[in-house]
């Protein structure tokens, strides 16, 4: 086994040119078997295993900054930088995350998560490197789906000035998480397809190699780029704006990836490595299904089945079914996604209404604005999207939608503790940012058969920036009983009695159904109370509550600053009333990654930790009461 020499950073560079290929194979091994019981980002990791080495290989690292972007491809990066230990504990509580992390190891040079950073951050390295008169190299490893983001060509367009070296490596797959769309994709298909450019280009990549470091070598670039003019008809996009492109290279080929690096790691200046690699490789079902094998839990290695998987309705799923049957009947409603038509549920739709279906890549602050432009357009968009992947568009919202009063429907999925993602995916910020925007309205559905009528009610009777969040999952199927029709800024009075109310809001009217039961059980007069609505809230009910009982509770799955329950305390201190508010919400922290159960326990939002809350706080107010 050639993996047993990969111990400790670097011991890559002992090996011997014969044992890349073995090493490859090992690393693929390795990664199924290990992804196969914790689950994780399998096919985008199968594609890079070379390419990783080879750049493992030919930089120097921790000297030389490696960036990968979204930084779930780095599973093989971590291999090599002494981590192969860890994967039993891939992305669970207290084990290795998924991402980089910088506080997890020198080898990581940037955190990411979020997709189409990369060339940003390599960027400012770069320029910190210079303004400093160091000498390394930093490399961005950027996908082809990530390419499709507009931060990508900010930094494009900023890095073409860039003196010292900069490399940008685009790992072209042909696939975002679904296939690739747009003209990126376009443009780069028919780059690869160019052969007389690949050859020679090849041909050329082989002399370059072999030149020392500086201006010879581009020199020998731009006469070769105008010899190349005469062979093909177009530039591409990256030699027009300044930065040397390299490639394609075939990013399975350890020699001739090992060859094209050496050349861009020799080039001062931008230089952008373009490498043909395949999503899945080495593994069958991946392969055959890259989409599937993404991000995938535990699976059977021999059948790519996944196990345990519960064939419960997600909320993803209650939003398609609810999507399409809405739109059968309404020809204006239309849907857009940021290249995540699976994740959010919009596959379907796309099938059955291609017409008024849009996947404009990772693109979310566009698609804001293009969700917009519809609207103007007079049609009914609904752009579903992931909780923390809407921060991105936050002036979007504000300026091109909420300003502008516009009907743009927001269906925001992941909202909450999403789990073993962690840190950069957790959904439980949307009610903060978008609480501050005046105009938009926020619903958060209990169960599925509210998510349903909140999305009729959002599309057939309403008018303006309304968004509903849901979290990630199985969908909550109880409650079908409390089923008041969805009014615009009216909450659901579930239980009433005194003393304790709980207003509780989307995925918490869960846990506070079972907290109420637990509290009724120790003699308590428990209220509960379905906010449905973040904003407006419902004044009309606070008002009646705040007569009856001591104490109202708050509880939500997002951060406390900004959140539902700070609205609530508001409410209670701006109108003089003299209520006890207990908000119960999560830290102004960042969570880490973990199962959705033991984040609730650590956060304190979980059932026992609620009723102990709830309960101390109650019996403060009794004594203090009794003193006065
Ligand atoms: C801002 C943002 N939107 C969406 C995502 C979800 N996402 C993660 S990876 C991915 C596809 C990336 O495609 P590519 O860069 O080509 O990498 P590949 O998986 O093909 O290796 C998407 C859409 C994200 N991480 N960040
Ligand atoms: C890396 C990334 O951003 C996505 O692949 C994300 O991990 C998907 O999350 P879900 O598993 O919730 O769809
Ligand atoms: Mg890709």
């Amino acid at each position: 086994m050639i993996l047993e020499k990969i111990n400790k950073p670097n011991d890559i560079k002992k090996l011997s040119p014969i044992e890349y290929n073995q090493l490859a194979d090992e690393i693929r091994q390795f990664l199924i078997d290990k992804i196969s019981v914790t689950g994780g980002h399998l096919a985008s990791n199968l594609g890079v295993v070379e390419l990783t080495m080879a750049l493992h290989i030919v930089f120097n690292l921790p000297k030389d900054k490696l960036i990968w972007d979204v930084g779930h491809q780095s599973y093989t990066h971590k291999i090599l930088t002494g981590r192969k230990n860890q994967f039993d504990e891939l992305r669970k509580f207290g084990g290795m995350s998924g991402f980089p992390k910088r506080n997890e190891s020198d080898y990581d040079a940037f955190d990411t998560g979020h997709s189409s950073t990369s060339i940003s951050a390599g960027l400012g390295i770069a320029m910190a490197r210079d303004v400093q008169h160091e000498d390394y190299s930093v490399v961005s490893v950027i996908g082809d789906g990530a390419l499709t983001g507009g931060m990508a060509y900010e930094a494009l367009n900023n890095a073409s000035g860039i003196k010292g070296n900069f490399v940008i490596i685009l790992n072209d797959n042909t696939m975002s998480i679904s296939k690739n769309v747009g003209g990126v994709s376009n443009m780069l298909s028919e780059i690869r397809s160019s052969d007389s450019y690949y050859d020679l280009k090849e041909n050329i990549g082989n002399v370059l190699y072999k030149l020392p470091k500086g201006d010879k070598v581009v020199k020998l670039i731009q006469k070769t780029k105008s010899n190349l003019k005469q062979v093909i008809l177009h530039d591409s996009m990256f030699e027009s704006m300044g930065i040397y492109y390299l490639g394609p290279v075939d990013g399975h080929d350890m020699d001739k990836l090992i060859k094209i690096l050496t050349v861009a790691k020799r080039i001062n200046g931008p230089v952008l490595v373009h490498v043909v690699t395949q999503k899945g490789r080495g593994y069958k079902p991946a392969e055959r299904n890259p989409s599937k094998f993404h991000g995938i839990g535990p699976f059977d290695v021999a059948t790519g089945m996944e196990i345990n998987k519960s064939d419960r309705p997600t909320y993803s799923q209650v939003f398609s079914n609810s999507i399409c049957e809405i739109a059968k009947k309404d020809r204006s409603v239309c849907a857009i996604t940021a290249a995540m038509p699976d994740g959010v549920g919009l596959a379907k739709f796309s099938k059955w209404f291609p017409d008024r279906f849009f996947d404009v890549g990772i693109a979310e602050a566009h698609a804001v604005t293009f969700a917009a432009g519809l609207s103007a357009g007079g049609l009914k968009p609904v752009f579903a999207v992931y909780s923390s992947f809407l921060q991105r568009a936050y002036d979007q919202i504000l300026h091109d939608v909420c300003i502008q009063q516009l009907h743009v429907v927001f269906a925001i999925d992941r909202a909450g503790l999403v789990g073993s993602d962690g840190e950069t995916h957790q959904g439980i910020f949307d009610i903060s940012f978008l609480s501050s925007i005046p105009n938009m309205t926020i619903m958060a559905p209990k169960n599925d058969y509210e998510l349903k009528s909140s999305l009729e009610f959002a599309l057939e009777e309403f008018n303006g920036p309304i968004a509903i969040r849901y979290p990630r999952g199985e969908a909550v199927v109880r409650f079908r009983e409390f089923n008041a029709p969805v009014e615009y800024g009216k909450a659901e009075l579930m239980y009433e009695e005194s003393d304790i109310a709980i207003l509780a809001l989307g995925s918490m009217v869960d846990t506070a159904f079972n907290v109420r039961e637990r509290l009724k059980e120790q003699g308590y007069n428990v209220t509960l109370v379905n906010a449905r609505f973040v904003k407006p809230i419902d004044s009309a009910m606070l008002d009646k509550i705040s007569t009856t009982h001591k104490l109202i509770v708050t509880l939500e799955e997002n951060v406390s600053s900004g959140g539902f329950g700070r609205a609530v305390c508001q409410y209670i201190n701006d109108k003089e009333l003299h209520n006890y508010v207990l908000d119960i919400s999560l830290p102004d922290d960042y969570i880490e990654h973990g199962s959705v159960d033991i984040l609730r326990r650590e956060t304190g939002i979980d059932e026992d930790t609620i009723v102990k809350r709830i309960t101390a706080v109650y019996n403060n107010i009794g004594d203090n009461n009794n003193e006065q």
